[in-house]
């Protein structure tokens, strides 16, 4: 299907606007897990968002694919320069989305994936409004949310401890949120996902072609009596 929009959001051809699906939760719940799954099988269409970050590296992390690793006097730069979408402190480090290929993607109509906090969520809602779909993902429990940043073994025992911490306050945004899964069963969440993107995608309100389709049907069906 054809789509198309304007920087700012006005539909301009036949078709449907793009979107943003945004994923949130506590460290460890499972955004990365599911965004390299949705990846894995063809990526969706949806393009994925790379954020710039001061925070170091993990290991198992490569340069400009995951994030894009920037020191604290550029994360500077780009904000000074309103290069970013959105940003905000988390745990401790700073995270922002690059704003240029957001509105390139979105002006092709096409349809974007994002992996941030709940502020940057915010900002993002404020900005874009009805072109965002927002999902958070809750961990099945606490103790396994714990085991899961430990089986993982990228952070640091203090890290995980200040991710813990910060998870108290971040799983109250939950109601803020379009939708919500609880990610126990990882199969599960993902065919949620699926689900969540099909449906917004056929929403009416995203949809440009639409009233011209009925009129012509509505022509059709006066010519055939
Ligand atoms: N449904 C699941 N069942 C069991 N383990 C899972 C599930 N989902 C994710 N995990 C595991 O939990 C760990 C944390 O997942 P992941 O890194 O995707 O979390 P995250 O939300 O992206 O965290 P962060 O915000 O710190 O980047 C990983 O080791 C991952 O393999
Ligand atoms: N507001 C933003 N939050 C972001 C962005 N990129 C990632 N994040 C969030 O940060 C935490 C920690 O991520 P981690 O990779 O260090 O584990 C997590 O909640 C991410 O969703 C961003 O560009 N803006």
């Amino acid at each position: 299907m054809s789509q198309g929009r304007t920087e700012g959001g006005q539909e301009t051809k036949a078709g449907r606007r793009g979107l943003i699906l945004i994923l949130s939760s506590p460290s460890g719940a499972g955004k990365t897990t599911l965004t390299r799954a949705i990846a894995a099988d063809g990526g969706w269409g949806l393009d994925l968002s790379i954020s710039v970050t001061t925070r170091a590296r993990r290991p198992s992390e490569i340069d400009g694919r995951h994030y894009r690793f920037i020191d604290r006097e550029a994360f500077e730069d780009l904000r000074a320069r309103d290069d970013l979408l959105e940003w905000a402190e988390v745990h401790g480090n700073f995270y922002g989305t690059p704003r240029r290929p957001v509105e390139k993607t979105l002006s092709q109509g096409r349809d974007m994936i994002f992996d941030i906090d709940y502020q940057g969520t915010r900002q993002v809602r404020q900005r874009l409004q009805d072109d965002v779909v927002t999902v958070f993902i809750l961990p099945p429990s606490f103790q396994e949310l714990r085991q899961r940043l430990e089986r993982r073994a990228e952070d640091s025992p203090e890290t995980i401890e200040r991710r813990l911490a910060n998870a108290r306050n971040e799983m109250q945004r939950w109601s803020e949120y379009d939708y919500v899964i609880v990610n126990d069963d990882l199969d599960e969440s993902f065919r949620s996902l699926q689900a969540i993107l099909s449906a917004e995608r056929l929403k009416r309100s995203r949809r440009t072609g639409l009233s011209a389709f009925v009129e012509g049907l509505l022509a059709e069906a006066t010519q055939s009596g």
